[in-house]
């Protein structure tokens, strides 16, 4: 019940509101840095320009560091592909001669890939891409870019490019990178998935972002068609919505977020590379020679698949931009909605308590306040360790929730003061109030991984009968999401329990 609520209130969220605090977040970061800055891939709809970190590349650092990787992507040595020498001669045609002397364009289990042309050592460029082989939104047809509404994103101005290129065909001076892009069918991004696959992540935030990245690609799309229709020279007769979404999905699963140059952009041959996330290395753009550049964070032998990072992506986000997902993804995370009741007679100075405290709540398209809003908990690796356990803000807005008593909240405020301006830094006074609290969240949890688990048995239900290596990408990914959720419920409540056992406080 408190799911379906969740459902509802998360998906009336004024998502506006949040893109504008992280782009503002983004703008003041801008420009702090100077020289290299790391880049990560895929969308994240309405995240991902929050996800284009700034750091200054640690080129020192790289060339020291000597990862161990300890669930390594399948290393399969795949002959050539007949692009790669079609590539290979197209980016020397373009000036590109720096580019790949160390890689070579494969096949593995998982599409084309980079495997080492020869040893690489640690600390080495493996990769080097200039600017203008880079695809920015800027380098749509000028009649396009002067007939777009203002309003058109980065994600459907890069959609468009892929198109007018694929109209072009052969005769397109991109030819050899556009014909490489995953074919319909090909992608198995969440937003292709059909009703009953998505219903297997039914209580997920994956669910809900997957809802609302169609919904974007709706609008992107009723935006850009009056262009689509006005220039059949340049996309051809009629575009369809489903090539408007394929094309917008490429993008979401290929483009990077440029911090430097504040684009978006497609990197040919950057895009072969595949994703392990034990890995340390990043695309990273160097703003001096204006170039992307790889550097290795390991040793490989010739043959081996050579692989970067996207970022640290949990596995809700690898199924929606990329269409794929890892058992035991260390980054996995779980979203856990807990709202204030609408009877809950304090729910006013609760309200106003959160706010001034810098705890926002969610707010519906139609103005009013849902009361309640997600924090993410990711896996707490050490239960008795002193490590990380859930968020802080999770337990504060528990503590909120559990105040029976104005003077509570007073108390609460006045505590708040005294130290940094958040609620609740210190446990509750009375061990009683504490142990209420625990329980809240305990039984929060609990309940998720009830649900979550009933999901699992769906999922393994619906492939009855049908080996797990045969099992649908769509199978195979719920699985991973909802394991991951698990995985990450679980170790969290067990921190619970061990917290409030070692504070003596009776957790029911
Ligand atoms: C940037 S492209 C990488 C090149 C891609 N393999 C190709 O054939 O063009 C990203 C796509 O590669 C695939 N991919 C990358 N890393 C993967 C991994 N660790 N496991 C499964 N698929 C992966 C996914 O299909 C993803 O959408």
């Amino acid at each position: 019940m408190q799911c379906r609520q969740y459902e509802e209130e998360k998906g009336k969220a004024d998502l506006g509101k949040r893109v504008r605090k992280q782009k503002q977040k983004l703008l003041k970061q801008k420009s702090k840095e100077k020289g290299k800055v790391h880049m990560e891939v895929g969308a994240g709809m309405w995240g991902r320009w929050s996800r284009v970190r700034c750091i200054p590349l640690p080129s020192a650092v790289c060339s020291s560091i000597r990862t161990h990787i300890a669930h390594p992507v399948p290393q399969v040595v795949g002959a050539p592909v007949k692009e790669h020498s079609e590539f290979a001669s197209w980016l020397h045609s373009r000036g590109e001669v720096d580019t790949c002397h160390a890689l070579t364009v494969g096949m593995s289990n998982h599409g084309r890939t980079l495997f080492a042309a020869r040893p690489i050592e640690v600390g080495e460029q493996v990769l080097r891409v200039s600017g203008d082989l880079m695809i920015t939104p800027n380098k749509l047809p000028t009649e396009v870019k002067e007939l777009l509404p203002t309003g058109v994103t980065e994600w459907a101005r890069l959609a468009l490019f892929i198109l007018v290129e694929q109209h072009l065909g052969q005769a397109s001076q991109w030819a050899p990178y556009i014909n490489c892009l995953p074919t319909c069918g090909a992608l198995h991004s969440t937003v292709f998935w059909k009703k009953e696959e998505l219903e297997l992540v039914r209580f997920t935030s994956l669910h809900r972002e997957t809802m609302q990245r169609r919904a974007v690609i709706g609008s992107e799309f009723a935006s850009v068609l009056p262009v689509l229709q006005k220039c059949p020279h340049i996309f051809g007769e009629r575009v369809l919505h489903s090539k408007f979404k394929q094309a917008y999905a490429t993008v979401c699963s290929r483009a990077w977020g440029i911090e430097a140059l504040q684009t978006l952009a497609l990197v040919p041959f950057v895009d072969f590379f595949n994703h392990d996330s034990n890995c340390r290395a990043l695309l990273s753009y160097d703003e001096e020679r204006a170039c992307a550049e790889v550097i290795a964070d390991k040793n490989y032998a010739r043959g081996e698949q050579v692989v970067i990072s996207y970022g640290r992506l949990p596995n809700t986000t690898l199924a929606l931009d990329f269409g794929f997902t890892i058992s035991c993804n260390p980054y996995d995370q779980v979203e856990v909605w807990m709202a204030l009741s609408h009877r809950d007679p304090l729910r006013k100075m609760k309200l106003a308590l959160l706010h001034a405290h810098g705890m926002p709540t969610v707010v519906h398209a139609d103005g009013s306040d849902s009361g309640g809003n997600g924090f993410h908990l990711r896996e707490v690796k050490s239960v008795t360790g002193r490590g990380k356990g859930i968020p802080h803000a999770l337990r504060a807005f528990a503590r909120v929730l559990c105040a029976t008593t104005p003077q509570e909240l007073s108390e609460m405020a006045a505590e708040a003061m005294k130290y940094d301006g958040r609620l609740a830094r210190l446990p509750a006074k009375s061990r009683n109030k504490e142990a209420q609290v625990m329980n809240l969240l305990l039984a929060r949890l609990e309940s998720l991984i009830n649900q979550r688990s009933l999901a699992a048995l769906n999922i393994s239900e619906s492939c009855h009968g049908v080996k797990q290596s045969a099992w649908k990408p769509s199978a195979i990914m719920a699985s991973d999401v909802i394991a991951g959720e698990i995985r990450v419920l679980r170790s969290a409540a067990a921190w619970l329990r061990h917290q409030t056992s070692s504070n003596c406080v009776s957790v029911g």
